[in-house]
C-alpha cells in the first residue's frame, strides 16, 4: 500500500477525551473515529488489525472443532421472554420497535437464539457434542462507555455455544474452549491468564475469565506469578484426547479476580515473593451453565435409553474489538504502538528519506515491488514529509519492521532496517531485506 494513496488520518495532538493509552493511540494513529458514545467507525488501519485478530480467533475455534455460522444482530423480544431474560437483562438491552410495532432487540449475546436454532433441528444425542460459534457485533447500552473500544456499546464478539448430553460432556467442551483460549491469546503476543470468575447474567456455576495484565484494566486480580510461565499448548494439541492435565496445570496455580478472591487461601498457598495483586483486562470469558437455557426453552435430545433430556450447555466469549485496545495496552512505548507481528496492520514500512532522489525513489520502488510480490504486507511512505515526520508516524502506528532508505546508505548499497519492538537496527542490502522479511 502506498501511503500517498491510503487513508490514514493521523492526529498531531493527544485527544483530550482519551483517558488511557490505547484509546489515545487508536485515535492518534487514525485507527478509529467515535461516531457516538461507545460507537466507533473502524478506519482502514484499525480495521486491518481487527480482521487479523478475528482471523486468529476463527482459526483456533476451528482447530478446537467449533463450527462457524452467523446469527443476526437483531432478535425477537419473544425469544428472550422464553428464557426469562428479556426483563432481567435490564437497561443494557437496546429495545427496538419495527414499523409493524413488533418488539425486537439488538443482541447483547446469543444464548437464546442459538438454543432456538439447536432445538429446531437436533433431537438425538447422536448429534452431540456440538459447538457452534459466530463473530458478530453486539450492543450493550453501557451506563458509562469509556476507554474507547475497551468498554464500547457496539462491539465485536466471538461467541461460541456448546451442546452436550450431560455434565461430563459439557465439561469436555468447556475444556476444549479453555485450551483454545490459551492458544488464541498467546498467538496475539498476549499473556492472558485464566481466572475463576463470577457468572453474572449469563448464569451457571463454572466460569473462567481470561485476563491480560495491564495497570489500566478494569478487573482487580490476585495471582501467583508462576502462572505467567506456564506452557501454552502447541498447535498439535489433541482436542479429542484428555485435556484435563492441561486444565489442572493452569487452574492449580492461584489466579482469581477480586470478586472471587480468597485472601486467606492466597496468603496460605502463595509464597510472599510470588504474590501479585494488580489489574487486568478481561479479553474472554467462558461459562458452563448446564440446563439453564435448555430447561426454559425445551432444547431436548433423546438419550441412549430413548428418554428425552435437556442438553447441558456452555458459552464462550472473546472480545474481538476489545482485544485491539488490550494489545496496545500491553504493547506500546512513548513513541506509540508496538504491534506483535501476528496482528500488525502491515508487516513492514518502507520510509523514503529523500523523496525525489532518483536512486532512493528507485530503490524504494524496487523494495516495494519485490516485498509485495512475496506476499509481504508493506506500507510504503512515499509522501513528501520530512524524514523526522516519517519516523514519528512509523513509530506511532507500530509497524513491526521499518526499512529506512536514504542516499548515504544507498551509496554503500545498504538500507537500514529497524525493529520496532526493541529499536534494534541493522544495515543490509535491499536483497537481504527481502530475504529476511519474505
Ligand atoms: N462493552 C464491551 N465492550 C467491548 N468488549 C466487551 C464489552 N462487554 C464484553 N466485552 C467482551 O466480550 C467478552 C464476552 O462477553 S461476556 O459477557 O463475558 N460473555 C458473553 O457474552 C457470553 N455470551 C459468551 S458467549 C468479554 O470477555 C469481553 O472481552
Amino acid at each position: 500500500m502506498r501511503l500517498s494513496r491510503f487513508f490514514l488520518p493521523i492526529l498531531k495532538e493527544n485527544p483530550k477525551e482519551a483517558e488511557i493509552v490505547s484509546h489515545r493511540l487508536m485515535l492518534r494513529a487514525g485507527m478509529m473515529r467515535q461516531e457516538a458514545a461507545g460507537i466507533y467507525a473502524w478506519l482502514p488501519l484499525g480495521f486491518r488489525v481487527l480482521k487479523k485478530i478475528e482471523q486468529i480467533v476463527r482459526e483456533e475455534q476451528d482447530r478446537a472443532g467449533a463450527l462457524e455460522l452467523l446469527m443476526p444482530t437483531l432478535q425477537l423480544a419473544d425469544l428472550w421472554r422464553e428464557s426469562g431474560r428479556y426483563d432481567a437483562y435490564g437497561p443494557e438491552m437496546l429495545r427496538i420497535l419495527d414499523r409493524h410495532k413488533r418488539e425486537l432487540l439488538y443482541g447483547p449475546t446469543n444464548e437464546e437464539m442459538i438454543t432456538e436454532i439447536f432445538r429446531s433441528y437436533v433431537k438425538s444425542y447422536k448429534n452431540l457434542p456440538l459447538n457452534l460459534y459466530h463473530i458478530q457485533w453486539k450492543f450493550r447500552d453501557e451506563q458509562r462507555p469509556r476507554f474507547g473500544v475497551m468498554r464500547g456499546r457496539e462491539f465485536l464478539m466471538k461467541d461460541a455455544y456448546s451442546f452436550d448430553l450431560d455434565e461430563a460432556g459439557a465439561r469436555r467442551s468447556y475444556n476444549k474452549m479453555f485450551v483454545a483460549y490459551l492458544r488464541t491469546f498467546a498467538r496475539m503476543g498476549l499473556k492472558a491468564i485464566p481466572m475463576r470468575a463470577e457468572t453474572g447474567p449469563i448464569g451457571g456455576d463454572l466460569s473462567h475469565e481470561f485476563i491480560v495484565l495491564a495497570d489500566t484494566g478494569e478487573s482487580g486480580v490476585f495471582i501467583n506469578r508462576d502462572v505467567l510461565d506456564l506452557p501454552v499448548p502447541g498447535e498439535d494439541v489433541d482436542y479429542d484426547g484428555d485435556l484435563t492435565p492441561i486444565i489442572k496445570q493452569w487452574t492449580s496455580v492461584y489466579a482469581a479476580t477480586e470478586d472471587v478472591h480468597e485472601a486467606a487461601r492466597f496468603e496460605q498457598e502463595v509464597p510472599e515473593a510470588k504474590r501479585l495483586n494488580t489489574r487486568g483486562i478481561e479479553v474472554g470469558q467462558i461459562f458452563y451453565f448446564g440446563t439453564k437455557y435448555s430447561d426454559t426453552m425445551k432444547a431436548m435430545v433423546a438419550g441412549p435409553d430413548g428418554v428425552d433430556v435437556p442438553i447441558h450447555g456452555g458459552s464462550y466469549g472473546v472480545g474481538v474489538s476489545r482485544l485491539v485496545g488490550a494489545i496496545i495496552e500491553a504493547c506500546h512505548d512513548d513513541a506509540g504502538i508496538k504491534w506483535p507481528e501476528a496482528v500488525a496492520p502491515f508487516r513492514a514500512a518502507i520510509l523514503n528519506l529523500k523523496q525525489g532522489d532518483a536512486a532512493v525513489d528507485g530503490a524504494c520502488e524496487q523494495l516495494y515491488r519485490e516485498l509485495s510480490a512475496k506476499g509481504v504486507d508493506v506500507l510504503y511512505d512515499d509522501t513528501d514529509q520530512r524524514a523526522g515526520a516519517k519516523f514519528a508516524a512509523a513509530d506511532l502506528i507500530g509497524i513491526p519492521w521499518q526499512i529506512l532508505v536514504g542516499p548515504k546508505g544507498l551509496a554503500e548499497g545498504k538500507v537500514e532496517v529497524k525493529r520496532r519492538s526493541d529499536g534494534s537496527r541493522d544495515n543490509m542490502s535491499p536483497a537481504d531485506v527481502v530475504a529476511k522479511l519474505a
